[in-house]
């Protein structure tokens, strides 16, 4: 079994003076608002206002590097990070694999081209079992949401403000 979580926190952050976004794919549903729902727990956890935490939805997780390149860049929203959140799993076909590859390429090439902190947030699993119990919705693993959440707040406190 993979070592689960994050490493322990290495020191207290303070998020309320961030404003993250989060932006999921609407495909697998309840396993994606199990996802959200834990990143933003876990963002408030560390004082991000509510009103600070931007939610959108893409159909797919095809369309999470657009969309966060758009959010990062539409500067109404003065993102100081982004959670993009798809769940992926294998079908009959291919197509799970070149969706996983080259949405994990793109989202690294947002974080480059921004220069702001991109969360990789995507579940890419090979059974629905796999991505229910990293949604904390069965008993096994913890919800990958949390790691995220944490991650985000992180990340911008360390690197970019
Ligand atoms: N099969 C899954 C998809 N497929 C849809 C693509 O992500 C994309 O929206 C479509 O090809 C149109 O561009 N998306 C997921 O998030 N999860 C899947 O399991
Ligand atoms: C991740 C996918 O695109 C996959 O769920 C689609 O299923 P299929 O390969 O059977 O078309």
């Amino acid at each position: 079994m993979a070592v689960q979580g994050l490493g322990a926190i290495d020191q207290q952050y303070d998020g309320s003076a961030l404003r993250i976004g989060i932006v999921h794919a609407r495909w697998n549903k309840e396993i994606i608002d199990a996802l959200v729902a834990g990143a933003i727990k876990k963002l408030k956890a560390f004082n991000v206002k509510e009103e600070n935490i931007i939610v959108q939805s893409v159909p797919g997780s095809f369309e999470l590097p657009f969309a966060s390149r758009s959010l990062l860049k539409d500067e109404n929203l003065k993102l100081d990070a982004v959670i993009p959140i798809g769940v992926l799993i294998k079908g009959s076909t291919m197509h799970f694999e070149y969706i996983c590859d080259s949405v994990t390429h793109a989202l690294m090439r947002v974080q480059e081209e921004t220069h702001k902190p991109v969360i990789f947030g995507v579940l890419t699993c090979l059974t629905e079992e796999q991505a229910r119990k990293r949604a904390g919705l069965d008993p096994g693993m913890h919800n990958h949401g949390e790691d995220w959440g944490a991650a985000a707040v992180e990340m911008p406190l360390k690197y970019s403000r």
